[in-house]
């Protein structure tokens, strides 16, 4: 099955047949570019670390393995199949990640796949203490726009970032297919990650309409303690 099949398309161009080998991780070092942001501290974006091709082979792998079946969610724990490694492997390569996260092991064990319909989004939450620091989100198929808020007083406090005023009150995101989100330190631990639920988004004066969107979320389960 062609991975438009599955997650739909608007694009009467794209190709059904794509390269489907992930490999050479190291090239894409040289993929995009590098965004951080003043207000928000360990926030980085990796502009177009995939190129087109490389972002339709990690669909068709999902496909392959119908991550999906009927849910729009799934999740993943333990040893990484091979084209989440790969995803492992470009960011452990880019070395963005402080080294303290960027050089454990295993840099991520647990996975999660979205799937949002157009106009779907995710309610503002900051990732579930459970998982360490360092968590990579990878945008596929749709742009979308993604808001970090600070999470609360608390952590405005203790001076995880700067608050400004009203509509300045945080950092708008717009992701595209192909970018790849890392959150750190504070991005990861004081601010709200969340997607609002709109057909389109205007950011920064740029008016992009959704498509159905996947997204792929890398994490590192802490590990338990023994009693
Ligand atoms: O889909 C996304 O871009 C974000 C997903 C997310 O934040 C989560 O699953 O915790
Ligand atoms: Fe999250």
């Amino acid at each position: 099955m062609a991975w438009r099949d599955i997650f739909g398309s608007d694009d009467e161009d794209d190709e059904d047949q794509f390269n489907l080998s992930l490999t050479d991780a190291s090239l894409v070092v040289e993929n995009g570019h590098v965004e951080t942001f003043d207000d928000v501290p360990g926030l980085i974006l990796w502009r177009q670390a995939l190129d087109h091709q490389q972002q339709m082979s990690m669909l068709q792998a999902m496909v392959d393995e119908n991550v999906f079946g009927a849910n729009n969610q799934a999740m993943r724990f333990g040893s990484l199949s091979h084209h989440l490694q790969w995803l492992a492997d470009i960011v452990h390569q880019k070395s963005l990640l402080p080294p303290s996260i960027n050089d454990r092991l295993p840099l991520f064990d647990q996975a999660i796949y979205n799937r949002y319909d157009k106009g779907q989004g995710i309610k503002p939450h900051v990732d579930l203490a459970r998982f360490e620091d360092g968590i990579v989100i990878l945008s596929l198929l749709s742009s979308c726009c993604m808001e970090m808020r600070l999470a609360n007083d608390e952590a405005l406090k203790q001076g995880y970032g700067y608050r400004g005023e009203g509509a300045h009150a945080g950092v708008d995101l717009l992701l595209h297919p192909g970018d790849i989100l890392l959150l750190t330190g504070a991005a990861r631990w004081a601010w709200t990650h969340g997607i609002p639920e709109r057909l389109a988004d205007d950011v920064d004066g740029q008016y992009t309409v959704r498509g159905n969107r996947v997204s792929v979320t890398l994490r590192k389960m802490v590990p338990e303690q023994p009693l």
